[in-house]
């Protein structure tokens, strides 16, 4: 059988592991595919660099609308990234009839629905597992090997930059600035980083998960982020002397009055395995009622591993593209009219326990005037420590772990701790998950 032909717009990072990955292990690839799968034309708005990538036999390409245009390319791989080049690319390549591979969560958990209608329109497949999670199969494990279960929970550590400079932080107390370069030099971070530091890159993925777990439109917007830029470093060591890692944690979890959608750094017990995954690898907990707590592991970004999850895809497209459509696994695993309305609940409402920080005048009655506002807002107290002021010092950190309560309730006990004149500085509030 005639091998499958595929466009790759974009060839940077991912796209050239792509490329190398496809050829390096053809032979397997034929054998699991039933035929050859061959990138035949790739786009680069520099073709000098993009040829020598690919080297003789493949079309290159300045403009990646002659992709679209050829009638001879069956599946279009979008590496390009960002929003609205992409978003064009990708839905006249879906109106040409073409399958689509894409590695940009951006893109999906924006523009998902509309992109997701048009595939359907046109009955051809939008396929995305290297958006999250980079190389670790977690749509496929959420799409298909979990479609028995109710999902109760998803906790994730799913951008490889901010783990990889939180861990080398923690570990080599290198400097924040450092080890984001170096982010960016093993080609872990976005091309613009923020997107990384600020917790979108993550809310993109989570966005992803949430909608395929809870049978819900992708609704990034709708998102909580934080971004471990204001992290301080007092905040790492206390955590750790209570038994905690911070991870910036993406978690979405169904309660009964709708979802929580929420990327912030997060205290984790040591004791979890999550808690120890450390550099640029990615680490997904799933919890389902039948089969309990899962846990996918391995690496998130970079070009081979997410390499490995674009050819996964160009795999079963190709496998599938003969099929039914209605026989192919629905983009978001619910069939799109039991797609459901359920609320994302706002932060307000969003249950969690809390690590907070407050920088105190060290004289009696400060702890007994902090406690008592907790109690009056119902908020109760799990662990306190006390640094032992050194001598002549006249302030000390006091550092409370609280249980489970509303955002909402803990906004006002907060509003109301900051207005103590005792109360030094602005408070420090983190959250706190047990993912137990
Ligand atoms: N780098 C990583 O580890 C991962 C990246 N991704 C996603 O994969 C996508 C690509 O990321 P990278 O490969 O890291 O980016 P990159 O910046 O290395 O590659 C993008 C490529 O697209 C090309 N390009 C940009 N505009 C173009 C245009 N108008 N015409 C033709 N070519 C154009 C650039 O020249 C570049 O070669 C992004 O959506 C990113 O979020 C997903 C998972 C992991
Ligand atoms: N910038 C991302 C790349 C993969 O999605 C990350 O750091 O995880
Ligand atoms: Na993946």
């Amino acid at each position: 059988m005639k091998a499958i032909k595929v466009g790759l717009l974009g060839i940077g990072t991912v796209g050239s592991g792509t490329f190398n990955v496809l050829r390096r292990n053809s032979q397997e690839i034929r054998g699991r595919a039933g035929r050859g799968i061959e990138i035949t034309m790739v786009s680069r708005r520099n073709v000098a660099l993009a040829k020598q990538i690919v080297g003789e036999g493949v079309t290159v390409t300045a403009d990646p609308f002659d992709i679209i245009r050829n009638p001879e390319i069956d599946i279009v791989v979008e590496t390009i990234g960002g929003c609205d080049l992409a978003r064009t690319l990708v839905l006249e390549a879906i109106a040409a009839g073409k399958h689509v591979v894409t590695a940009n969560k951006a893109l999906v958990a924006v523009h998902g629905t509309e992109i997701f209608a048009a595939a359907r329109e046109k009955g051809v497949m939008v396929a995305f597992e290297a958006a999250v999670a980079g190389g670790i199969p977690i749509i496929k494990a959420l799409r298909e090997g979990l479609t028995a279960n109710r999902i109760e929970w998803i906790a994730g550590i799913i951008n490889g930059t901010t783990n990889f400079i939180l861990s080398e932080m923690r570990s080599k107390g290198l400097d924040f600035a450092t080890v984001l370069k170096e982010a960016q030099r093993l080609g872990y971070a976005e091309s613009d980083p923020t997107f990384d530091v600020e917790g979108v890159d993550a809310a993109h993925k989570l966005t992803i998960m949430s909608a395929i777990a809870f049978g819900v439109p992708v609704q990034f917007d709708k998102a909580h982020v934080e971004g471990i830029s204001q992290l301080q470093a007092a905040d790492i060591k206390y955590a750790e002397q209570l038994g905690y890692r911070i991870k910036l944690l993406g978690l979405t979890r169904r309660r009964e009055k709708g979802i929580e959608l929420r990327v912030h750094p997060t205290l984790v017990p040591i004791t979890r395995l999550i808690a120890n995954v450390e550099g640029a690898m990615n680490a997904v907990v799933v919890q389902g009622d039948a089969v309990g707590t899962t846990l996918y592991y391995g690496k998130g970004a970079g070009a081979e591993p997410t390499a490995s999850a674009i050819i996964a895809d160009l795999v079963d497209i190709t496998r599938l593209h003969t099929a039914d459509p209605d026989h192919r696994v629905p983009h978001l695993a619910f069939q799109p009219d039991a797609i459901s309305d359920t609320a994302i609940l706002p932060m307000e409402d969003v249950l969690s326990s809390y690590y907070l920080r407050l920088r105190v005048a060290d004289e009696a009655g400060v702890l007994s005037s902090i406690t008592t506002i907790l109690a009056e807002s119902d908020i109760s107290i799990d662990a306190v420590l006390q640094r032992e002021s050194a001598d002549g010092e006249r302030q000390t950190d006091l550092i409370i772990l609280t249980h489970e309560t509303s955002e909402g309730g803990m906004n006002k006990a907060l509003a109301r701790m900051q207005g103590l004149p005792t109360v030094l500085a602005p408070i420090v509030r983190l959250r706190k998950e047990e993912l137990a």
